[in-house]
């Protein structure tokens, strides 16, 4: 079943309101291609300006608490995301799971929390450089998804994020063949996950995907979308890879 794609650009610690001008292009390259789903997930800071913006735009967040509200200094909830116009919220991006130490556990958590406060959750997995030489990336993504994947969303409410670590920011991407085994065997475990759900859950890939690369990685099969970082900063570069969604879908 070939899902509608998703092209969602994770914008990390960068941007700024001055940056929001870039939607503008975005947003006429999402309506010029309609066939696929696009979003932006700035900073929380930039979210309310980014809808006011864009209000026709998909807007993200990067992050959300576990806890609906309380003492917990610097987080945000997702009640306080979907109040600034977020509707989907990433989880479990490999640069917090490194950085601030998140389990599958509280990445499970979060994105139940997300769905629950009316968001779609892209729950991100992806295997280390030394986890791939070893022979263990399938494992270890089969793994995480065990762990981080809640049971009682739907599947139009769950994305999940392949991101190879070691592909982030690099200029290095997986083959085709990696792509597509790793895809295979996600959606495989998530359809003995969520059962029948499973099949309904978008699979994006992430990492280095760039203008002249999007197409051919979003035209393997179990690629239902991207999930871009440094390319998604500019319209020139993000628009492109839009584009690259559409022709592949
Ligand atoms: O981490 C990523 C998106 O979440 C990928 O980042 P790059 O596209 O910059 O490699």
């Amino acid at each position: 079943m070939a899902l509608r794609k998703l092209v969602a650009g994770n914008w990390k610690m960068n941007g700024s309101i001055a940056a929001l001008a870039e939607l503008d292009a975005i947003a006429a390259a999402a309506k010029a291609n309609g066939t696929v789903d696009v979003a932006i997930c700035p900073p929380f800071t930039l979210i309310a300006s980014a809808v006011a913006r864009t209000p026709e735009l998909t807007i993200g967040a990067q992050d959300c608490h576990a806890a609906a509200k309380g003492a917990h200094t610097g987080c945000i909830s997702a009640a306080m995301l979907v109040e600034a116009g977020a509707t989907l919220a990433i989880v479990g991006h490999s640069e917090r799971r490194a950085d601030q130490h998140e389990t599958d556990a509280e990445v499970q958590a979060k994105a139940t929390a997300a769905i629950a406060a009316g968001m779609r959750a892209i729950v991100c997995v992806g295997e280390t450089e030394g986890e791939r030489d070893a022979g263990r990336a399938v494992g270890v993504v089969e793994g995480q998804l065990d762990g981080s994947i809640p049971r009682d969303g739907t599947g139009v409410t769950l994305v999940v994020a392949y991101e190879p670590v070691w592909a982030i920011g690099t200029g290095r991407t997986p083959s085709v063949d990696d792509v597509a085994e790793m895809h295979a065997a996600i959606r495989a475990k998530l359809s003995a996950l969520l059962g029948a759900e499973g099949a309904k859950v978008r699979i994006l890939y992430g990492g280095s995907v760039k203008p002249d690369n999007a197409k051919e990685l979003l035209s393997v099969a179990d690629v239902d979308g991207a999930l871009v970082g440094g390319a998604s900063l500019t319209a020139a570069q993000f628009v492109p890879i839009i584009e690259g969604g559409a022709a592949a879908s």
